[in-house]
């Protein structure tokens, strides 16, 4: 058993009745890393982390945090972790510092300057009644209360939807901080753009599937390009047919455009270089495009999963 991997997800699967909320999940995640666990709503992200923190309990699988069981051990979870919920349960009639110092009493910790810090460089008053604040408020109260105790495992699901962009800035710096002393995050969203900057891996999870994990720096290199080329004569689409990963080629007049990952614009390029050219433009799509494919289940995103799962 190795206690010093933050999360060792097994097989890991949850039944609700009928429904299978996550399916034979199996994922780590090492010290030092920001994981994006990425899905749409509904797709299982949630129960995933609500069996993490030992709220909920396995139907098969297991769920490990520092090699502890996280339903038989939960009590050890609780200290190693800090949770986010995504509806973070709050006091309505209790200030911030009261939420602060009831959580402290508790755990038997003084956590009160590092939970100034934290409200700090987040903007919150902390002297408002929970009630009086706006969701992203609530939010941070939540940021605040989960990072107090200096935890060594966060557990974020959806933690920035209510955010402004600086704060959000702020937040992802706390972040990697909080990696850079050897901890590590999981960081739950349905939107790409949320996780992007400040994820070293990411893992999209569909129907309760694991269906890829992705180092960041690799996607980038594997994104899609779209491509547009003007040519001086008339040419043919069968010019540019047949090039594996090549999508959505359309030939109008003698404009050209498409779709096509890195792997393939070498090849492209010479085949559109065989012509006399006006002009061309290449430029890198979206990563959220790309995770499109896998939300709507095409074939492609399934192929591209199962070279992943091999
Ligand atoms: N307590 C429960 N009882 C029955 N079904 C549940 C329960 N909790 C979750 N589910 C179902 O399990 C599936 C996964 O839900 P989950 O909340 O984990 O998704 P999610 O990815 O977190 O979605 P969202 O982005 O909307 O928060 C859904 O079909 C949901 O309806």
């Amino acid at each position: 058993m190795r206690t010093d991997v933050p999360v060792v997800l097994d097989g890991l699967t949850k039944r609700f009745h009928r429904t299978t909320a996550l399916d034979a999940v199996s994922l780590e995640i090492e010290p030092g890393e920001v994981f994006g666990y990425l899905g749409p709503n509904g797709a299982g992200k949630t129960t995933t982390m609500r069996m993490l923190v030992g709220m909920l309990r396995p139907s098969a699988g297991s769920a490990r945090v520092y090699g502890l069981d996280t339903w038989r051990q939960a009590v050890a979870v609780h200290r190693a972790v800090g949770y986010v919920p995504g509806e973070p349960a709050l006091y309505p009639r209790l200030t911030g510092l009261e939420h602060i110092d009831y959580l402290s009493h508790l755990r038997g910790r003084a956590d009160r300057p590092m939970a100034r810090a934290v409200a700090e460089r987040l903007g919150l008053d902390l002297t408002r009644r929970s009630r009086t604040l706006s969701r992203g408020n609530r939010q941070k109260l939540a940021i605040v209360l989960a990072l107090m105790s200096a935890p060594r495992l966060l557990i974020l699901d959806e933690p920035t939807s209510g955010l402004d962009p600086l704060v959000q800035r702020e937040f992802h710096a706390l972040l990697r901080e909080h990696t850079q002393g050897g901890g590590a995050v999981l960081l739950s969203s349905h939107i790409l753009g949320d996780v992007q900057r400040v994820a070293d891996r990411i893992g999209v999870v569909r129907e309760g599937r694991l269906v890829a994990v992705e180092r960041l720096a690799d996607l980038s290199g594997k994104s899609l390009h779209h491509v547009r080329a003007s040519f001086a004569d008339g040419v043919r689409a069968e010019d540019f047919g047949g090039i594996p990963g090549v999508r959505d080629l359309e030939l109008r007049g003698s404009i050209l455009t498409c779709s096509a990952p890195q792997s393939a614009l070498d090849v492209l390029l010479k085949r559109v270089s065989g012509h006399a050219v006006l002009d061309f433009e290449c430029a890198e799509a979206e990563l959220d495009e790309m995770f499109l494919a896998y939300y709507s289940g095409d074939g492609h995103a399934d192929q591209r999963a199962a070279q992943d799962a091999a």
